[in-house]
């Protein structure tokens, strides 16, 4: 599959992979799919149960049964400090060896208009797991990644450190007012630590951002029932994938070498219309099509912007009370 044109820039055989999020929707086809192209896998979240079933899946996919090794780590990213036991305890049971890649699917999301009443408890949670959870884990794990050592390698591999934001984080939607600022923030801190890791070019690490657009997930099901009308309205233009296409998807863009990785088309277009500062994946393409967005895009938001305003005529003003 790759030769001499198309690197592995992601290779996964032989090493160690950490994935948070692992027991249910991407990450545990994410797990799956690792395991079956060779990797350890640590498999981190809160629920047991679901770790247990998830371990079974994941070791029933390995490429090689007898050599590779599988564990999973409960723990909730919410909580302040996790991170640091998570990283200690992967490390001890990989025999002391370092992990090679960290992957932060972990996440919710809670859509509500931001006027209703739980908005901000929502957006606190949202933050705390979808954020906090992550940068915790990139904090604990580029202390360790990032300790001098005397390599003996020339070139040592890089590690890989991996979030998961979501096309929200590219496009506003409304309703999603709770969710999308802290997967926004995750793009932030993956392009300030991208620049950041240039201090240390003997211990290399790669990061990466995994812009998935709509999972058909159990996370999907349980937005959804706090999902307003309009949001359900915009996101008609999505088409859904499953948990296996997305990670497919995921894994093929990060064995690409990509630093922004999408899952769709859509979220391609939307990716290169979001550049910015950030890095790209080609910078000839990426900054054509980012041209072309910056035109279609006053198209597309008058268009977004006409469905919830016509939303909010058919189906009256949102009514917000004033606190009690
Ligand atoms: N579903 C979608 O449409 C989209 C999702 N995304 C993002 O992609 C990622 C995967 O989404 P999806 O497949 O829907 O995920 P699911 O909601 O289906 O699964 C979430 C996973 O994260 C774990 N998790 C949730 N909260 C915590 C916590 N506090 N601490 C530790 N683990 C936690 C869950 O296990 P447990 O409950 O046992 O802890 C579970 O393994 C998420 O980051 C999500 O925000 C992005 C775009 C679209
Ligand atoms: C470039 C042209 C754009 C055209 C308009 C596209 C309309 C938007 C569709 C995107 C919907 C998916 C949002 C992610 C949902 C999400 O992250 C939550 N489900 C989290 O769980």
């Amino acid at each position: 599959m790759f030769g001499l044109f198309s690197k592995n820039h992601f290779p996964v055989e032989g090493r160690t992979v950490l994935i948070t999020g692992a027991s249910e929707g991407m990450g545990r086809s994410v797990a799956v799919q690792l395991a079956a192209k060779g990797a350890h896998v640590i498999l981190v979240s809160r629920n047991v149960g679901r770790l247990e079933e998830a371990l079974l899946e994941v070791k029933a996919a390995a490429a090689s049964p007898s050599t590779q090794r599988f564990t999973y780590l409960s723990a909730d990213v919410s909580e302040p400090d996790f991170a640091a036991r998570v990283v200690a305890e992967a490390i001890a049971w990989n025999g002391g060896r370092p992990l090679d890649t960290v992957w932060c699917i972990a996440g919710m999301s809670t859509p509500l208009l931001f006027t209703d009443p739980g908005a901000m408890a929502a957006s606190h949670r949202n933050m705390s797991v979808n954020y906090f959870g992550a940068a915790e884990m990139a904090h604990a794990i580029l202390r360790e990644w990032l300790v001098p050592s005397p390599s003996t390698a020339k070139w040592p591999e890089p590690k890989h450190l991996i979030f998961t934001s979501s096309v929200a984080a590219l496009l506003p939607l409304a309703g999603y007012a709770p969710y999308t600022p802290s997967k926004s923030a995750l793009r932030g801190l993956a392009d300030t630590l991208a620049m950041e890791l240039h201090l240390y070019p003997a211990t290399p690490v790669q990061v990466h951002v995994v812009f998935p657009a709509t999972i058909i997930s159990p996370g999907l099901a349980r937005e959804n029932e706090t999902k307003p009308g309009v949001t359900v309205e915009l996101e008609k233009a999505d088409t859904p994938e499953t948990p296996e296409t997305v990670a497919r998807r995921a894994v093929a863009g990060l064995e690409r070498g990509e630093y922004f990785v999408t899952t769709s088309f859509l979220g391609w277009l939307m990716r290169c219309g979001a550049l910015g500062s950030s890095g790209r994946n080609s910078w000839v393409l990426d900054t054509l099509v980012a041209w072309v967005m910056s035109v279609a895009y006053f198209f597309v938001m008058w268009d977004l912007n006409g469905q919830v305003a016509k939303w909010g005529r058919t189906h009256g003003t949102p009514g917000v009370k004033r606190a009690a």
